[in-house]
């Protein structure tokens, strides 16, 4: 048999939903989404859902063109959903130029989906700074070797350059990453998605408006 046929066998034999999944009561829902994103949150990891706090964050290159990638979610509040990356990396130069992104959280476990879009406001320094060293020494060892998203000449330059970070993150923890940014994404939309196993998923979509948040059902 022959790779393609195999990766087509695979594909086949996945089962989506093969489980028992939580129910959702749209009429329920607190007025704001950040409430039910800390509820749903809470469940997913009761849930033992794998890395819930992982997300994909979409950004548009210049020519609009559209880029993905997964970070670690730091902070969901008020302001928004944050997350930390290198100003200098693809998504920071996309970033910079339209600062726009949408996020998306899937828990498989649960059937549950949650998307965000919105507007991307940049942290200050201080705050970049206190986010990175509220965190772990490989999280500064990382965010020290700043070079993210530039091409890479061998994997021997990353073990000089990554040792190199490590021995500066235990020897200064204080130490600066000026490229590490905070970015907090501003929602103007979140959507919550309840899979169910008869395929009748509910959606309740929060529009901001100026009055608050409007809550409406969408089609599955
Ligand atoms: C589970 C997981 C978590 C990640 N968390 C982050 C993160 O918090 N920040 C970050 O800059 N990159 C993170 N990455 C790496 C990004 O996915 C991506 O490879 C990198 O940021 C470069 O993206 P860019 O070229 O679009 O800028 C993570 C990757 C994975 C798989």
């Amino acid at each position: 048999m022959d790779d393609e046929r195999r990766f087509q066998e695979a594909l086949r034999s996945v089962r989506v939903w093969d489980t028992e999944l939580p129910g959702f009561d749209p009429d329920d829902a607190p007025e704001e989404p950040v409430a039910l994103f800390h509820r749903w949150f809470a469940q997913a990891v009761a849930a033992d859902v794998v890395e819930p706090n992982t997300m994909q964050v979409a950004t548009a290159d210049a020519d609009g063109h559209p880029d993905v990638r997964t970070v670690i979610l730091h902070e969901a509040d008020r302001r928004g959903w944050h997350f930390a990356s290198h100003s200098g990396s693809a998504k920071g130069r996309q970033l910079a130029a339209r600062p726009e992104a949408a996020l998306h959280f899937y828990w498989a476990a649960q059937g549950r989906q949650v998307r965000v879009r919105g507007r991307v406001a940049t942290g200050t320094r201080e705050e970049a700074y206190e986010d990175l060293h509220a965190r772990t020494t490989g999280a500064l060892a990382s965010a020290l070797v700043s070079r993210q998203s530039e091409v890479l000449a061998s994997l021997d330059e990353l073990e000089r350059a990554s040792a190199a970070a490590w021995e500066r993150a235990r020897r200064e923890p204080g130490a600066h990453a000026p490229s590490w940014t905070l970015y907090v994404v501003e929602p103007r939309e979140v959507e919550f998605f309840q899979g169910d196993q008869d395929r009748r998923h509910i959606r309740l979509r929060y529009r901001r408006t100026p009055g608050g948040w409007t809550r409406e059902l969408l089609w599955p």
